[in-house]
């Protein structure tokens, strides 16, 4: 299977163009690929498949091989590779989510996508604002936003010294999740910058999370901590977002980097 390696603010995918390449077990797949010891290493698998709707479509799963609905920085990756590749030869195109269709703005230099703007859509509040809940026998406040997937707000100081191996998947398989959820630790640097920790639903604590980003400056102009623009701080770096009010959606701009292309046998591997 030909793949290549891409990465946005470090959250980092193995994405296959099936186009060309049919991935018949993509659950087992992703497991298989994003393992660092038995396959490639990294968060997870994209697939960028032809679509009827949009200009392609992206199929993104999980480390664990678990589905997921939408992915930002895989988006803008897959938006890279799409213009990169020549698959479109436009710079604002479609994709196909199963969170519904997203436009990206591509910003090419160079004749290559080196940032990328995608309108993520409406955010969705999915509790009530600073919601108690109870993790490992301590009371959380959590703000719910899905960006058509879920996300646990919860404010703190002393975020970048926190451990997340034991909160992290407390949060994400809490009874309150049915469907489990991404979580973000978030501090407030300012009006207008704040630093986050993630733990993914399905992959683990990642560098970056786009979808979870957006939720968290929805979280935070819910909250009144930050005005309706946000620079999100990341381990993997800064990604800025804005929620327009007027329309209710959210805007996430960030980079998208193509790491190194290779190829892998699933069969020699039993995948
Ligand atoms: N773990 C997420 C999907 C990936 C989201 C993240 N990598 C992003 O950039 O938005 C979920 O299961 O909903």
């Amino acid at each position: 299977m030909k793949f290549t390696k891409m990465q946005g603010l470090g959250n980092d995918y193995v994405y296959v163009n099936c186009f060309e390449e049919t991935v018949e077990h993509p659950e087992e797949t992703a497991r298989f690929v994003s393992s660092r010891n038995f396959g490639i290493g990294s968060d997870g698998l994209i697939l960028i498949k032809p679509s009827e709707k949009a200009d392609c479509q992206m199929d993104m799963y999980n480390l664990d091989g678990s589905q997921g609905t939408m992915c930002g920085n895989g988006i803008r990756c897959v938006g890279k590779y799409v213009y990169d590749h020549g698959i479109v030869d436009k710079t604002e195109i479609d994709v196909e989510t199963l969170a519904g269709i997203r436009h990206l703005s591509l910003h090419v230099r160079d004749g290559k996508v080196e940032t990328v703007t995608v309108d993520m859509g409406r955010p969705e509040q999915t509790s009530e604002i600073g919601e108690a809940i109870t993790v490992l026998g301590k009371e959380y406040a959590f703000t719910g936003v899905s960006m058509g997937n879920p996300h646990a707000v919860v404010f703190m100081d002393g975020v970048k010294e926190m451990d997340l191996k034991e909160i992290g998947p407390a949060f994400e398989s809490h009874e309150r999740f049915p469907g489990r959820t991404n979580t973000e630790f978030v501090q407030v640097v300012d009006e207008g910058h704040v630093i986050m920790r993630v733990w993914e639903r399905g992959s683990g604590e990642t560098l970056a999370c786009g979808t979870g980003a957006c939720a968290v400056a929805v979280a935070c102009a819910l909250n009144g901590k930050t005005g309706s623009q946000v620079d999100v701080e990341l381990l993997g770096g800064v990604l800025n977002i804005r929620w327009d009010r007027e329309n209710d959606r959210v805007y996430m701009t960030g980079p998208a980097v193509e790491v190194y292309h290779g190829e892998i046998g699933l069969k020699e591997n039993n995948v």
